[in-house]
């Protein structure tokens, strides 16, 4: 039902509805001595408690100020509750969130948002403006959120040139708690201003209002939430005022790519499922891959050696490093001189000049350059080296809560390459869980193709100057799957590197 059509509500209800409504912000937030000490607390990036209201300003890991019974009628919240769901909400789900979110809730005129979009306007601003002493304008962007069990918003800044304070007034059932997840979560940021770890959860709180300054280093995320009854939600958005100006965001180092290598003909051929050494098989796979430009080969290893690899990998976990930062990724990683032994082959293996003949059959790529080679020499075993042609690998861990973003900055996003990964474990997996690997094209939501996890199974997909890649985030659904996370090996291969 929405607000427009009152025909199937009830008499008393519907003159409810239609009478105007007002509310105000709780009379204890004009109090003199309140707005004089948050404004000399924020000014001066230090701490202020007020201990009437409970309301606090805090300075790190960046300015943002709590303020707990913001509105002073409950009968108004309550309906303000039940407007905001009777709302239509969109889906979102990309690379760095999944909930659901209304229109903008100015184009909303229902008796209590239309009020609460006054409180802002005419109570709240102004005060803002007293405390902060941001040169707001008045647009103000409002929306209303709801996050559901394993829905989250992950690490981002909240950046737009004319943002100056982000705000989210709490409208979770009053049993909210830690275990319900969905918290508020800061980041501090390290020397490059690159978000470093949580140093602040805040737990949402009914008609509690909570706002920060939007600055480059304003790193938060709204935690997944975990509750399967109830629903995080909230009304966010953003004062504005004149278009500030921002640092070059920071842009990571490439990660160096490396020449193909050699490796033991006798060792190839014991790895590599025979299947895909015949030639026959080889023209088949090449012409599937060049009309789709992706390829998954099951069984790509003999299975005594997949399962060897695989034992290997499950078993240390001593080896494992975590990789961030947030804003851009959050898996594990192991580098090439910790892995087993067995899995340092499989990455020769990858690395190797037979591989990349293997691959330049299987693709119609030139990711080597010895015109003499061709498809045949892996199957005849000859040692061609490629010259130029170059590729990247890196052994990770995949489980719950790991993810990587899309982002602007990436030193890889222009690159043509071919990616390639191998899959360990992450049988039976379910895209519910998250874990897929998704390519978009630059600039667009809509997904070209993605890749589950299986195991034993090779992903091949080029990737063009306008193709991004992400992997979806593992959400709490996997605590529940046959096997909670995967391994990876992962590699891309380069035609023409310089
Ligand atoms: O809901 C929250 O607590 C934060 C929302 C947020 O960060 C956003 O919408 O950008
Ligand atoms: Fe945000």
């Amino acid at each position: 039902m929405s607000f427009t059509d009152l025909t199937e509500v009830d008499e008393p209800r519907r003159k409810a509805l239609k009478t105007a409504k007002v509310a105000n912000l709780d009379k204890a937030y004009a109090t003199a001595a309140l707005k004089s000490n948050f404004a000399t607390a924020f000014l001066s990036k230090s701490r202020s408690k007020d201990d009437s209201t409970g309301a606090e300003v805090y300075a790190s890991p960046f300015r943002h100020v709590s303020l707990p019974g913001f509105i002073d009628d409950a009968d108004f919240i309550d309906d303000l509750i039940a407007e905001l769901q009777s709302l239509d909400m969109q889906d979102k789900n990309n690379d760095l969130y999944k909930f659901k979110q209304s229109v903008e809730l100015k184009h909303v005129n229902t008796p209590c948002i239309k009020a609460f979009r006054n409180v802002l306007q005419g109570q709240v601003l102004p005060w803002l403006h007293d405390i902060t002493a941001f040169p707001l304008n008045n647009k103000i962007d409002m929306f209303c959120s709801n996050y559901d069990y394993t829905d989250t918003l992950l690490c981002h800044d909240d950046e737009l040139e004319e943002r100056h304070i982000a705000f989210i007034y709490y409208l979770v059932p009053a049993s909210w708690s830690k275990e319900d997840g969905g918290t508020l979560d800061l980041f501090d940021a390290d020397d490059k201003g690159q978000p470093n770890s949580i140093v602040k959860s805040i737990l949402p709180v009914q008609n509690q209002f909570v706002f920060f300054e939007v600055t480059p280093a304003s790193f938060h995320q709204v935690s997944e939430v975990l509750t399967e009854e109830k629903t995080r939600l909230a009304i966010s958005g953003w004062f504005h005022g004149p278009p500030i100006a921002r640092p070059q965001p920071y842009t990571e180092p490439a990660i160096p790519i490396s020449s193909c290598g050699g490796i033991e003909e006798m060792v190839f051929f014991d790895w590599i499922n025979p299947v895909y050494i015949s030639q026959e098989i080889q023209n088949d796979i090449r012409e599937r891959f060049e009309s789709e430009s992706e390829l998954e080969l099951s069984d790509f290893l003999k299975d005594e050696k997949y399962e060897e690899l695989v034992a290997a990998m499950q078993s240390d976990d001593r080896a494992w490093t975590h990789r961030g930062p947030p804003n851009k990724r959050n898996y594990d990683v192991c580098k090439a001189e910790n892995l087993p032994a067995v899995a340092q082959t499989f990455a020769q293996i990858l690395r190797s000049d037979a591989m990349f003949l293997l691959l330049s059959s299987m693709t119609g790529l030139q990711l080597h350059d010895n015109p003499a080679a061709d498809a045949e020499g892996v199957a005849n075993g000859s040692d061609a080296k490629g010259d130029t042609a170059k590729c990247r690998v890196e052994a990770q861990r995949f489980q719950h809560g790991s993810y990587t973003l899309l982002h602007d900055t990436d030193p890889h996003a222009g690159e043509m390459a071919l990616d390639l990964v191998f899959f360990l474990g992450g049988a039976e997996w379910s895209m519910d869980c998250g874990g897929y690997i998704s390519y978009v094209a630059k600039g667009e939501d809509d997904e070209l193709l993605s890749v589950s996890p299986a195991p034993n199974s090779l992903a091949l997909v080029y990737k063009d100057r306008e193709t991004l890649r992400f992997t979806k985030h593992i959400n709490h659904r996997v605590t529940k799957a046959k096997e909670p996370q995967y391994c990876t090996i992962a590699a891309s291969y380069y035609e023409n590197a310089d």
